[in-house]
């Protein structure tokens, strides 16, 4: 059985790495590659001191009037930006999901709302009668934020845009960075203590890695990293104590961040990679056993942007991603041709239907807090409360596929019981969508594989949630990367129930979690029986290459070995 005792985050002591003055970090590697170069740390909200006394009432209105005029100003700036080089300010400042132009509009109107007169005289009043900058600032915003959230409907979903202003003019007025993205002009290694799934969709073509302070192995920013093919590590405790402007190599894979690089070395590390990823970029054709035996290649994407050519087909089409930090719910229309722009692209495509709650929040759903979030109302749970959302996404995807002449295949995330799998089978026939199936993520449903497939055309694995919730382990957590490593043979106990009764059902059973996509694993999933892995784009070439290396007797061993 392989080690499972992956070491925690740890640091190697100084002298310790190439050069001498070097330092090691570790933390877990948690999407393939390497690169280096100078970093930089997301600054947070700032933390808002005890009151300052003041001298100089008219200083601090100045500094009021200053701090709002820059938080504008810099708005405005990526605003211009962005119309004048869409795709780094769109995705920064839409997570990539809108146009251009309309990147442009968001920024814009945060700009007016940082401009309005009303706000820099409430705060310029509450600085004249004794506040400091900062908490004039801090006064005024809340004054606003609350009037907008008392108008209800769509103003009042605005304030929390108030928040983000709030933060930028309050870190201005402390003399401290702006908070949010960094946006330097040049290429940098981001640092962060966390980052949103919002975040790091956002995150321009400038960022050559990602590394965080927090965060597991299969949470959504690590996926989301994988998806940009952008080496990332998290779990790295001590990063954000690293100056910004060191230059360190991040280890995408080994999860090693390595200081005190020289400018050659650096040089040396970005070169290798790219060396690398042309090999591995060489290789085509589907995926196939070193035997010729065909387990299909599929991609996961979040939307249109992410297809690459080279895999399969799309195995997971994450809908959720396309509605990230929205205000309201998209629109009949607006699915359609998000969804019609992939099938248009791409041959079999598994869309599955939309995975809201706990580590996805989608706020515009209006579901209420819950103490325990990943155990409650998530996946398809979100039906029982609010049918009409699934109702309009079928309707949304059987409308994309007559419109570009293709067939749907469709799947529902965190199915539990058969029930729930023959009544979403139900709903998706109704409308002619031609595959419906379910994803294997609760242990309950990997035990009742067989049973679930008489009711549906496939199931996919996502090894992501079922290992959260086979080892009661929360996903996003550091400390227990361990328990959630998909080696543990009861999880992959539990993948071969599921392959075994698709041989039984003649039905596929695939992978979609991050396990398909780590070439070390592949070949195990392979002899497990699963018929196809789903994964970033950026993994196909290295999975397509192990499974080439070993014949289908090779991978059973291999993954007897595992469970055994
Ligand atoms: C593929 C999966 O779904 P997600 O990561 O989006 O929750 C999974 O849980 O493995
Ligand atoms: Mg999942």
């Amino acid at each position: 059985m392989p080690d499972l005792s992956r070491p925690g985050p740890r640091t190697v002591p100084p002298g310790a790495g190439p050069a001498g003055s070097a330092r090691r970090l570790a933390g877990l590697g948690v999407s393939q590659g390497r690169a280096a170069g100078p970093m930089i740390r997301m600054a947070g909200p700032p933390a808002l001191p005890a009151p300052r006394p003041v001298t100089d009432p008219a200083a601090e209105a100045a500094t009021v009037a200053k701090a709002l005029e820059a938080v504008t100003a810099d708005l405005n700036r990526r605003a211009a930006a962005a119309r004048s080089h869409p795709s780094e300010e769109q995705d920064r400042a839409t997570g990539g999901r809108a146009g251009a132009s309309e990147a442009a509009e968001i920024l814009e109107a945060l700009a007016m709302m940082a401009e309005d007169p009303m706000l820099l005289e409430e705060a310029e009043r509450r600085a004249l009668d004794g506040a400091d900058a900062a908490h004039a600032l801090d006064a005024a915003f809340a004054q606003h934020r609350d009037a907008l959230a008392e108008l209800g409907g769509y103003l009042a979903e605005r304030a929390a845009d108030l928040d983000d202003l709030k933060h930028r003019a309050v870190a201005f007025a402390l003399g401290l960075p702006m908070p949010g993205l960094p946006a330097p002009g040049h290429p940098y290694v981001l640092v962060a203590e966390d980052l949103s799934p919002a975040d790091t969709a956002g995150l321009g073509p400038d960022v050559l890695a990602l590394v965080t302070e927090r965060g597991g192995p299969t949470s959504h920013t690590a996926i989301l990293a994988r998806g940009r093919g952008l080496p990332a590590v998290v779990a790295c405790a001590g990063v954000m104590d690293l100056p910004d402007g060191t230059v360190i190599g991040v280890d995408g894979g080994t999860g090693e961040i390595t200081t005190g690089l020289t400018a050659e070395r650096a040089a040396e590390i970005v070169a290798g990679e790219r060396a690398e990823r042309a090999r591995l970029a060489a290789g085509s054709g589907p995926g196939r056993t070193a035997d010729g035996h065909p387990v299909k290649l599929l991609l996961n994407i979040g939307s249109a942007k992410d297809l690459r050519p080279g895999a399969e087909g799309v195995g997971l089409f994450r809908t959720e991603f396309l509605f990230l930090d929205r205000t309201g719910a998209p629109s009949f229309e607006e699915q359609v041709a998000a969804y019609a722009e992939v099938f248009e692209q791409a041959e079999t495509v598994i869309v599955r239907t939309l995975d809201a709650g706990t580590d996805k929040p989608l706020p515009f759903l209006g579901l209420p807090a819950e103490p325990n979030p990943a155990l409650g109302v998530r996946g398809l749970r979100v039906d029982r409360v609010l049918p009409d959302v699934l109702d309009t996404q079928l309707d949304a995807i059987a409308e994309a596929a007559r419109a570009t002449g293709t067939q749907a295949w469709v799947m529902a995330p965190m199915v539990t019981t058969v029930a729930e799998a023959a009544g979403f089978a139900g709903r998706a026939r109704e409308r002619g969508i031609a595959k419906v199936g379910a994803m294997v993520e609760v242990p309950a449903a990997a035990l009742r594989a067989g049973a679930l497939l008489r009711e549906v055309d496939f199931l996919s694995i996502g090894t992501n949630d079922l290992a959260q919730y086979t080892f009661a382990a929360d996903r996003q957590h550091s400390e227990l990367a361990d328990l959630l490593d998909p080696r543990q043979p009861a999880l992959l106990q539990l993948i071969g129930m599921c392959a075994r009764a698709g041989r039984e059902a003649g039905k596929p059973v695939g992978v979609c979690g991050e396990a398909a996509g780590d070439p070390l694993l592949a070949p195990l999933l392979a002899g497990l029986g699963v018929t196809s892995l789903s994964m970033a784009p950026v993994c196909v070439p290295a999975v397509r290459e192990a499974l080439a290396g070993l014949t289908l007797g090779e991978c059973r061993r291999r993954a007897e070995e595992a469970v055994g």
